[in-house]
């Protein structure tokens, strides 16, 4: 038995302002045969599919892309369906901080005709950035859904953040979307948070296509962003339009799938573009480009590759659909560009969402488990007439709805006033109401299909990730992995009434936002909050502070150490406790390990021969995780130590799981001290951008920091990288200092890389700390 529990901080100078045909279909619905698949395969961490049987259905879904859907059984559709499931895209925009997802979101509303105006994020007028916050500081914070049509396609959005605080959000959108759109700045090109919501997405396997925008800016380069995607990213891109000109000389863009030139007439909001012949000066590159792209798709189809050796160019449909079908495989990641604040390269990506990501039939089918027993793997497919899942992947609090409960619904159909079973909690819950999302705008809906992503009104007890489904067919869909937070800050309430508000705001801020946590020190009487990093909890207090109208005051930020052992070790423990009434005994021997980085409680038990008998295990489980949550040193939580439970022994009567509890919580504390515990600390990777004459003092400030030089790089514009890893402890309001000792030129962005075990110097300071009560 196997257990397992498992910036650019603000470097805006001055707070920017915010810059910022229906196909219908009804078929008689036949229901679809939910497969069991190899249980041992299943819920592999981070895989939508079970490893084992991941290429069949890769091939599965290949085929579906191939034959049009041919050789996969055509879902059945509800009649009231208005958009076929084969013209749905679901959609994410995703990028480093700025790259420009808000201002192309944006002209995608105003291109699909959602919106009549333009909302700019300088101004603080975007439609999807709607919270007070994200107005006033000009970032994404929350990831924002909406809904546009597109030449008789109906496109799911979901922006998300580019600020690393608010990964988890990306995180989520990820995990439910069916492809992307991963957004870069022509100058800066592929920036640090771009390749982590890239390794997300590869996590997730989600189809992408690039969008180099930004082409008018100075020092615009867009084949050096196409060389950052194979060198940063180590993806294979495929260059489907080349750039006419660049900076303020960018007219428009090639077409290498008709060959054509598309050049746009003006830079106002819905300027017109045309087609117009391959200008003289780029005809070579064109074509040059053109092979490549020929070169790299043939490869997806054996016929079309036997031809083309032949000396026979693929048509343009054929070369449509081998975009499509590599794009899917993610054989390679097609590549456009455009500047959406200028108006221009808008549409033809939209044409390329459609044309090249996939829809919800030609993903993968979502994987899950039988609510009864998780060893039995299930699968469930896009299909109306398949029983109801669906993945509450986002709670959200409204001011005039209440809850909001995001979920996308991977198969069935779900009824306004109906109930679904929360098969996390073995729990009916009722459809309150039913809602489209545009931002923060709602639109109710009577029922909604195999394929969609709606908002749910009215549900008591779900948290995100859990899962919905028919009560007669339950299934527990993969759940989603929550970063730790790293950072805390003490808050304390001015008066007793606003300790009563700031526990109602907590709870309801933490039931939106899983990388959020919060607990209250009764004997300080201190709350303290935790998150991922400064902006993100100076965001939860302004929420507290504006949305709950709580007045407290705030402390200053502290790292969220962990501890760890550093040997194995192993510790016989006995309980035994004689008074009056009925005794307690119990005896445990139990073997501790260091387990691997990010395994967690790890729980095993290798009792033979009944000397610890089953129904006590349980027992013993519970009073390790709870020592896991606290650990000896500083009462910091305890990472990755492996526990087996080997030998033991019970008394007829005065056994209990309560007993084994307690003797399994002295076995853990005993071994803190024999394993050798240790303090361990998160460690950032730090990334400045700085003008060459400031980059002594920036390397020189990073080492006094306790931060090692990892590397240097060369940036457009006479910039140069400077990459440290420097504990997170150290880098508390760096956001000013860099400010003051470049005269605001630089940039930083950082990130959690990993934990390393703190200096003993250090860590004596902390653990006497803590003792102290101030740590
Ligand atoms: N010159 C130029 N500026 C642009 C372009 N697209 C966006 N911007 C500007 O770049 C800034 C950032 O744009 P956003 O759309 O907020 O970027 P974002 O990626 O959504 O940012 P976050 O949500 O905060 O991660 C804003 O000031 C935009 O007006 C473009 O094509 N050209």
């Amino acid at each position: 038995m196997a257990l397992k529990s498992g910036m650019k901080a603000s470097t805006r100078q001055a707070q920017k302002r915010q810059v910022q045909s229906p196909v219908c279909s009804a078929v008689i619905a036949v229901p679809v045969p939910v497969m069991a698949i190899n249980p041992q395969a299943a819920f592999k961490a981070g895989c939508r599919r079970p490893a084992t049987t991941r290429l069949s259905m890769r091939r599965a879904a290949r085929m579906t892309c191939n034959a049009s859907a041919a050789a996969a059984p055509a879902p059945t559709y509800d009649s009231r369906r208005e958009w076929p499931l084969d013209k749905y895209r679901n959609i994410g925009i995703m990028a480093h901080i700025d790259a420009g997802k808000t201002t192309t979101t944006e002209r995608i509303l105003y291109y699909t005709g959602k919106s009549y105006k333009i909302g700019e994020v300088h101004e603080g007028t975007a439609t999807m950035d709607w919270m007070v916050q994200e107005q006033e500081r000009g970032i994404t914070i929350t990831a924002a859904a909406t809904t546009c049509m597109w030449k008789g396609h109906r496109i799911n959005i979901i922006d998300t953040p580019g600020h690393v605080d608010f990964t988890l959000e990306v995180e989520r959108a990820l995990r439910v979307l069916d492809g992307a759109v991963a957004v870069f700045d022509a100058v800066s090109g592929v920036e640090p948070q771009s390749e982590t919501v890239w390794r997300q997405a590869d996590k997730y396997k989600v189809p992408r296509i690039c969008f180099v925008n930004k082409m008018d800016r100075l020092g615009a380069d867009f084949y050096n962003c196409v060389k950052m995607v194979v060198s940063n990213l180590g993806a294979k891109p495929l260059v489907i339009q080349l750039p006419i000109g660049s900076e303020d000389q960018f007219k428009g863009v090639i077409d290498l799938v008709k060959m054509k030139a598309i050049v746009w007439t003006g830079e106002e909001l819905g300027a017109k573009f045309e087609e117009l012949p391959i200008p003289e000066d780029m005809a070579d590159k064109a074509q040059e480009y053109r092979e490549k792209l020929i070169d790299m798709i043939v490869e997806q189809d054996d016929e079309v590759l036997e031809k083309y050796f032949e000396g026979e160019m693929p048509d343009e449909a054929t070369i449509e659909r081998l975009i499509r079908k590599g794009t899917i495989a993610q054989a390679f990641v097609p590549i456009v560009c455009g500047t959406a604040f200028k108006n221009k390269g808008v549409q033809p990506l939209l044409d390329s969402v459609i044309k090249y990501l996939p829809s919800p039939l030609e993903i993968d089918a979502v994987q899950g488990v039988d609510m009864n027993d998780a060893e039995v793997a299930m699968i469930r497919s896009a299909d109306d007439a398949a029983p109801f899942s669906g993945l509450c992947f986002k709670i959200m609090t409204d001011p005039f709805v209440g809850s909001l409960t995001f979920c996308r619904i991977y198969s069935g159909i779900l009824e306004a006033g109906s109930y679904a079973l929360n098969s996390n909690k073995n729990k009916k819950e009722r459809i309150g109401r039913l809602m489209m999302m545009h931002a923060n705008n709602r639109e109710d809906i009577k029922v909604a299909f195999a394929g969609d992503i709606v908002a749910i009104g009215g549900l008591k007890d779900v948290i995100t990730g859990e899962t919905l489904c028919d009560d007669k067919s339950p299934i527990i869909l993969e759940k989603m992995d929550f970063p730790d937070p790293v950072i805390k800050i003490a808050i304390e309430p001015k008066s007793k009434a606003d300790l009563e508000k700031m526990g109602v705001g907590l709870n309801k801020l933490a039931q939106e936002d899983p990388s959020f946590n919060f607990s209250r020190d009764e004997e300080t009487n201190q709350t303290v909050i935790e998150g991922m990093g400064e902006l993100h909890l100076e965001i939860i207090v302004d929420r507290l502070r504006r949305e709950f109208k709580v007045e407290c005051e705030v402390g200053a930020p502290q790292v969220n150490y962990r501890e760890g052992i550093s040997r194995p070790n192993d510790v016989r423990y006995v309980h035994k406790k004689q008074s009056g009434g009925s005794g307690q005994f119990a005896d445990v021997a139990i073997r501790f390990e260091p387990g691997e980085p990010g395994s967690g409680f790890v729980f095993k038990s290798e009792i033979k021969g009944g000397s610890v008998p089953k129904e006590y295990v349980p027992g013993v489980v519970k009073g390790l995780e709870e020592c896991m949550s606290s650990g000896s040193l500083a009462g910091f939580p305890v990472v990755d130590v492996t526990c087996v439970l080997y030998d033991g022994s019970y008394h007829e009567v005065d056994s209990n799981a309560l007993a084994f509890q307690i003797a399994a919580r002295g076995a853990f504390r005993e071994a803190m001290g024999k394993c050798g515990a240790r303090l361990l600390e998160p460690i950032m990777r730090v990334e400045v951008i700085t003008p060459e004459d400031h980059m002594g003092d920036v390397i020189g400030d990073l080492n006094s920091r306790r931060g090692i030089i990892n590397k240097f790089e060369d940036k457009p514009g006479g910039m140069k990288l400077v990459q440290a890893y420097v504990p997170l402890s150290e880098m508390f309001q760096y956001v000013s200092v860099l400010r003051g000792m470049t005269k605001g030129r630089a940039q930083y962005t950082m990130q959690l890389e990993r934990y390393e075990v703190v200096p003993p110097n250090i860590q004596q300071d902390i653990v006497a700390k803590s003792k102290a009560g101030v740590a």
